[in-house]
């Protein structure tokens, strides 16, 4: 059997998105290899008390604001550095820290937006980590039902100034021809912001409206055998079963819903936060949660491993701050 490793791992993101990766100093296995600074929990420590000795050790500065993620278990085999073992990864987010930061490890560091990953190679154990990244942890859906179009492109455009980056059209009630006169709408608006957007509809249509993705409901995703091309392809799951076929097709990312009880689906009990985060246990692909969610609850999402949470409602109106 080889030796189980606990690894603290520190996820460090500026206010823009970019976050910091690491490389492997020489003499150690794996050196060259890119990763997140980070290293082994020594006995008695927790994890938290690691990651923060590690980020001092390794970088001189110390997190003042750190979010538990996501637990990933990984077998390295022997290689010509290094011995075979399994590690247990336990990542965090730091988003404030005190202290300047630097190389203390001859170590190179390099900021990378979460699109445009340029070092290589990083260590094996983090590709879906480094896919989750690539995606922001706020996912908006559109809700011209309630709302009107006027008062949902003037809560649009609010929202793209703030930050939002990703984008999901929802609105199957609407007509072929005003479906596509709004999309053309949203799509020139989100252009002049780094906000991608998925038609709620099959691959065919969000492509024909130029759209760049597409989410699929549960009824799609089950009738799926390939992911479609040329697209960001999401998919709404409500079960086990749901999610293992949208990481089958490896799909970019799952929602998974109702983690909450929620307007939409009264009569829905919701999954609640420990069998959500149990059925997100050892999945690959990055999953947001639905059903109920405030901006407030998203610390909690991604406590229990999401990447984030999805809204319809809540982030339509003004953030309280
Ligand atoms: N720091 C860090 N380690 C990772 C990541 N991904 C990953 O698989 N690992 C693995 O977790 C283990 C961390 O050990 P380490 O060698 O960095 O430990 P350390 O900083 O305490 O240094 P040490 O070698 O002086 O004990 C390594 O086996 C490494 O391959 C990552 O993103 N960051
Ligand atoms: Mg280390």
């Amino acid at each position: 059997m080889t030796k189980l490793v606990q690894v603290a791992v520190a996820i460090l993101v500026r206010p823009n998105g970019e976050y910091l990766l690491a490389s492997r100093p020489q003499g150690k296995g794996w050196a060259g290899w890119w990763e997140f600074p980070g290293g082994k929990i020594e006995a008695g420590e927790t994890p938290e008390h690691a990651l923060i000795r590690e980020a001092q050790e390794e970088l001189g500065i110390t997190p003042t604001q750190i979010q538990p993620w996501i637990k990933r278990r990984y077998d390295y085999p022997a290689t010509h550095d290094a011995e075979a073992k399994t590690v247990l990864l336990h990542f965090f987010f730091v988003s404030a820290w005190q202290g300047d930061l630097s190389a203390r490890e001859s170590q190179q560091l390099a900021w990378q937006h979460p699109r445009l990953l340029n070092v290589n190679p990083v260590l094996p154990a983090n590709a879906p980590i480094m896919h989750a990244l690539n995606l922001p942890p706020v996912y908006a859906i559109s809700n011209l039902a309630e709302m009107g179009q006027d008062n949902f492109l003037h809560a649009l455009a609010k929202q793209l100034d703030q930050g939002l980056q990703l984008l999901q059209i929802r609105e199957s009630q609407l007509a072929t021809d005003v479906l596509a006169a709004l999309s053309e709408q949203v799509l020139k608006i989100c252009a002049n912001y780094d906000c991608r957007c998925l038609l709620n509809s099959s691959p065919e249509q969000a492509l024909q409206l130029g759209y760049h993705g597409v989410h699929l409901n549960s009824q799609r995703l089950l009738a799926l055998t390939q992911k479609p091309e040329h697209l960001l392809v999401g998919a709404s799951c409500h079960d086990a079963e749901q999610l293992q076929k949208a990481q089958v097709l490896q799909l970019d990312f799952a929602l998974l819903s109702p983690v909450l009880p929620t307007q939409s689906h009264p009569e829905a009990v919701g999954l609640g936060w420990e069998r959500f985060a149990e059925l997100l246990n050892g999945l690959e692909i990055p999953v947001y949660g639905l059903g109920g969610m405030q901006h407030e609850h998203l610390a909690q999402a991604l406590a229990c491993g999401a990447r984030g949470i999805a809204m319809q409602r809540a982030v339509w109106q003004q953030k309280k701050d």
